[in-house]
């Protein structure tokens, strides 16, 4: 019998997703036409024996994610809970303080998944690796040519994928750095000094600093190496990008999610998704990856290419829209052209990963996607190029390389 986890964070985690953050928690932020954690749980439920799947995180269960749970339970037909941390824990304090959930049932073993990772989730791979050679910690691998995510004096050319398999073993290690930090919290106190640099807060365990540096070399970690597709979603940009990779996947995996030419229907060029609900205009153009959401309006002569557009957004005619997230409820004037621009790893290089994104260099914002917030309105016959709109913002004119808040 085997369990899955999926952390998920909380409100404070994501601040790189704004302004979309704002409207769902992250882990619900549809990719590629599902809510980013629902390619975690289809990969999950597919593998043999799987028998619940938890999902760990900090947030309040607000509406959206109880919809989701229950929606979730019932397509898939397993128990899939949410738990809640009392405050964050770090990446393996959570498995700690719900042991008891995790091991209730005694499965062979657990995936851990980090949610914000893209992935085909070679979960069935990982677990014939385990069950032929068991150590406490499976690492998911990828190899990368050049990533500046987590610089380190010792470079190797692995990187950690945020996909593990854990045995139930493995949560003594997380047990012990929990008393650990249970006492080194306690020695700080009667000295009244500010440990609050030093001393992480009680339950707080990282899996990467604490766990596997500590164990590295004694031969209780191993990494199960994959070149099949993966990318973090840290940004709007690489929820873009992880888009892309997902409705490729689709060819395999779903090809009845991505639409298909029809008479009388828009044309559709390289892999797009449309929400059944949507309205689409026949001489709209659409694609490559695009993915369009729940009631979306695409009016004639509309044209998209590597954008989502997300729930209840209206184009209204002849818009152009390109390397874009149009936010809900969002309207986009006739004639006006809201473009992006993409900031993808080296298609010529299959071990290239999508870089660290920041938004700023020596104090100026870098081109990078236009992100359309909630509810914005852009008038028609703009151009709206490079720039993030803050939510509910009704704009008058042209904007190029801004930030409207
Ligand atoms: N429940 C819970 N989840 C958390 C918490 N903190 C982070 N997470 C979740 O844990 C995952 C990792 O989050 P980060 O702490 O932001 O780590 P990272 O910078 O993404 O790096 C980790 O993941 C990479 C792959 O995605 C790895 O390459 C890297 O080595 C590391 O494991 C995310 O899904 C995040 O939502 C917490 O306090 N509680």
């Amino acid at each position: 019998m085997l369990k899955a986890v999926i952390l998920i964070g909380g409100p404070q985690k994501g601040t790189r997703f704004r302004p979309l953050s704002f409207e769902v928690p992250k882990p619900l932020f549809p990719v590629a036409g599902v809510p980013m954690i629902q390619h975690h749980i289809e990969a999950c439920a597919q593998v043999p024996g799987m028998q619940e799947i938890l999902l760990i995180g900090f947030y309040q269960p607000d509406e959206p994610l109880t919809r989701f749970l229950e929606a979730a339970q019932q397509e898939f037909h397993l128990p899939i809970r949410y738990l809640q941390e009392f405050a964050p824990l770090g990446t393996g304090g959570g498995l700690y303080h719900f042991r008891d959930q995790i091991l209730a049932g005694g499965p062979e073993a657990f995936f851990v998944l980090n949610a914000d990772v893209c992935s085909d989730f070679p979960l069935s791979a990982m677990l014939d690796a385990h069950r032929h050679q068991p150590h406490p910690f499976l690492l998911l691998g990828t190899t990368v040519l050049h990533y500046v995510e987590k610089p380190s004096t010792f470079v190797s050319d692995i990187i950690n994928c945020g996909i593990y398999l854990f045995s139930p073993e493995a949560l003594k290690p997380l047990g012990d750095v929990f008393q650990r930090n249970q006492q080194d919290g306690q020695l700080c106190l009667p000295l009244g000094e500010d440990c609050s640099g030093l001393w992480p807060g009680a339950g707080t365990i990282r899996l990467e600093q604490d766990v596997f540096s500590a164990l590295a070399g004694q031969g209780q970690i191993y990494v199960h190496l994959t070149d099949g597709i993966w990318s973090q979603i840290k940004s709007a940009g690489s929820a873009l990008y992880a888009s892309r990779l997902y409705l490729s996947q689709y060819q395999i995996t779903h090809p009845e999610r991505l639409a298909k030419h029809t008479p009388g229907g828009p044309r559709i060029r390289g892999n797009v998704y449309i929400h059944p609900t949507a309205k689409v205009a026949p001489s709209a153009v659409l694609g490559p990856n695009v993915s369009i959401g729940e009631g979306v309006t695409v009016g004639e002569g509309v044209r998209l290419r590597e954008s989502i557009v997300l729930h209840g957004a209206t184009l209204q005619e002849h818009t152009c829209v390109l390397h874009s997230i149009v936010g809900w409820g969002s309207t986009v004037g006739r004639w006006a052209r809201v473009e992006g621009t993409p900031n993808d790893p080296n298609p010529n290089d299959p071990r290239a990963h999508m870089d660290s994104e920041s938004l700023f260099k020596d104090g100026k914002l870098l081109p990078a996607i236009t992100i359309l917030g909630c509810r914005v309105r852009i008038p028609a016959e703009v151009l709206i190029l490079n720039s993030i709109v803050l939510p509910h913002k009704e704009l008058s004119r042209s904007f190029t390389n801004q930030i409207i808040l």
